[in-house]
């Protein structure tokens, strides 16, 4: 079996004011997660705003250093491991993609977007030039774009849902053990949300790279997930197969986020239509 992704020990103290005053803010309070599989798998992270998400994300995504605890992904130590043993940069992205809530922000507006994703190409797949075009126009077709639609564009001539297929696309060149997707529909125009999701799906299969959707969205982690963990005050409260954890709530805070479920799941089935 392989490690998908584990968690061990991961807090993330933040420090708001200056000291000696500062407050200290437990983003992160001793998260520990451990997904194996020899197929790729969809996990949900699941909770209220301030539940540590996004912090979690960042931590795994290297954004973020945390306070303490480690970070394992496809059998690799990733977070966590002083000097030699941790990946550089360009093997981790290999590794690990991103794809972030607001996609005008991934791409500056002064570059075409299709200068992003040729540079992951060369640069992080480390292809030729002719390969690396032959990956470029192969991960556009994947989420439904043609190369020569998108070629010497800059991202305000995309739409937002676009431009998120497009940073799909990016994310998927290196062919990545895992894609983890902070909020990746949420600012996206409602009626486009679900070919967004059901790529996911799909590409999961395609490209077999596991996703780590985050999101306070219940429906759509419902729809997608194989495993939900759920979280709260930083904390996983609780964790399992997505059918389990949502028909049979343990924890009493799964239960209280459940409760929103029928308002969420009707919205989420008229974006469907
Ligand atoms: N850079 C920072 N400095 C100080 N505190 C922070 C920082 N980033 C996050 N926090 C705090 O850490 C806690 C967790 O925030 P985080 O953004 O990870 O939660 P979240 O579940 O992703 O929320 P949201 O859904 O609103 O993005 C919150 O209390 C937040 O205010």
């Amino acid at each position: 079996m392989t490690t998908i992704l584990k968690t061990e020990g991961l807090r993330k103290v933040y420090h708001l004011g200056n000291f000696p005053r500062n407050i200290p803010v437990h983003a992160l309070n001793d998260v520990n997660l451990n997904i194996e599989s020899d197929e790729p798998v969809i996990i949900s992270v699941v909770g209220e705003s301030g539940s540590g998400k996004t912090t979690l994300a960042k931590v795994i995504l290297r954004l973020v250093e945390p306070t303490s605890g480690k970070v394992t992904v496809q059998d690799r130590v990733v977070v966590g491991e002083r000097g030699k043993g941790k990946p550089e940069k360009t093997e981790f992205l290999s590794t690990v993609q991103p794809i972030f809530q607001n996609p005008f922000e991934a791409f500056s507006r002064y570059r075409t977007v299709d200068s992003y994703l040729y540079e992951t190409a060369t640069r992080v797949k480390k292809l030729n030039k002719l390969g690396a075009i032959d990956a470029v126009e192969e991960a556009l077709a994947s989420v439904g774009l043609e190369y020569k639609d998108v070629r010497g564009k800059y991202p305000n001539q995309f739409s937002g849902g676009e431009l998120q297929r497009v940073s799909i696309a990016r994310a998927l060149i290196p062919r990545p053990g895992i894609i983890v997707a902070d909020e990746p529909v949420s600012m996206i125009d409602a009626s486009r949300r679900m070919i967004i999701i059901n790529l996911f799906l799909s590409l999961k299969q395609e490209y077999r790279t596991s996703i780590l959707y985050i999101t306070h969205d219940l429906a759509t982690a419902y729809y997608i997930s194989d495993y939900i963990a759920v979280m709260n005050h930083g904390s996983i409260v609780e964790f399992g197969k997505a059918r389990q954890v949502l028909s049979d709530p343990q924890h009493a805070y799964t239960r209280l986020l459940l409760d929103s479920i029928p308002t969420t799941k009707k919205k989420w089935e008229r974006e469907k239509e």
